[in-house]
């Protein structure tokens, strides 16, 4: 396993991440009447020993079937989760888009929340002007500026966050899954808005269960089971490498 290359715009080293099946706290019942006090026994690794670099402009797609530690990655990635075992470094800002309501509150309105994702990404204020009624526009939200982000439907939540997120000048996006979401024509305004993203030499995370999402944006796959990282190369290649096993897999397979 080598040190971080120079040129990696994220460095991914033996990264674990453990989990516990249970609840996360063991209650004063488990300590007294049942008389457990020792280290868990129900822990899991939904990321473990998982090691990679990512040139920038790199665009890669994470495959493997449900809970299999792909959005954990993304959240290593994004900051908002630390790992348990090795290290996890990303040179430069990230734009996160990972679930739906991620980093938006709820309470505050879609004003505000642009301005504060905005500001929280370091656009100045002169800059949110400048973009402030492209992001409305994208979004198709003129109506709902004044209305608190909770009570948006799931589409138009994501339609706010990709609008925004995606104005971000932050060299890293990451999109988890959250483009199922929208209709029709916004995925369709949502791709536009990706090709440019990648034309411009961001580097792209997307986790997708879309194959033809995949092909389309992501030149290389990371494909994960059981929280191993079991494929890294061209998206072709693990793609077809994930078909197979998932076929092997498969009930009467
Ligand atoms: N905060 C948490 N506490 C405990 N377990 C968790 C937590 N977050 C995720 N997990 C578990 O970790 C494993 C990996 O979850 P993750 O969300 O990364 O999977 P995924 O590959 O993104 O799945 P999907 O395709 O269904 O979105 C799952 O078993 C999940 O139940």
């Amino acid at each position: 396993m080598g040190a971080p290359t120079d040129r990696a715009v994220i460095s991914v080293r033996d990264a674990g991440v453990r989990f516990h099946r249970g609840r996360r706290h063991r209650s004063l019942r488990d300590l007294l009447v049942r008389g457990e006090s020792g280290p868990r026994r129900d822990g899991f690794w939904a990321l473990h020993e998982v090691s990679f670099d990512i040139a920038p402009g790199e665009t890669i797609g994470v495959v493997g079937r449900n809970g299999q530690g792909k959005s954990t990655l993304l959240k290593l990635i994004a900051g908002v989760m630390l790992p348990d075992r090795g290290s996890v470094t990303v040179r430069g800002g990230v734009a996160p888009l990972i679930e739906i309501t991620g980093g938006f509150a709820g309470d505050l309105t879609v004003r505000e929340n642009i301005a504060l994702t905005g500001g929280l990404h370091g656009m100045s204020r002169a800059a949110l002007r400048d973009r402030f009624d492209e992001i409305v526009d994208f979004a198709e939200i003129e109506d709902f500026l004044d209305t608190p982000y909770k009570h948006l439907s799931s589409g138009m939540k994501v339609r706010v966050a990709f609008a925004v997120v995606s104005r971000l000048e932050e060299p890293v996006i990451l999109v988890d899954e959250v483009l199922a979401v929208g209709d029709r024509d916004f995925r369709r305004k949502c791709h536009a808005r990706m090709d440019q993203l990648t034309a411009e030499g961001r580097t792209l995370f997307l986790v997708s269960h879309s194959e033809w999402d995949l092909r389309r944006f992501c030149r290389r796959g990371l494909y994960l089971r059981g929280g191993r990282l079991v494929a890294d190369g061209p998206m072709d290649d693990v793609l077809a490498e994930y078909a197979a096993e998932s076929e092997t897999n498969a009930p009467g397979g």
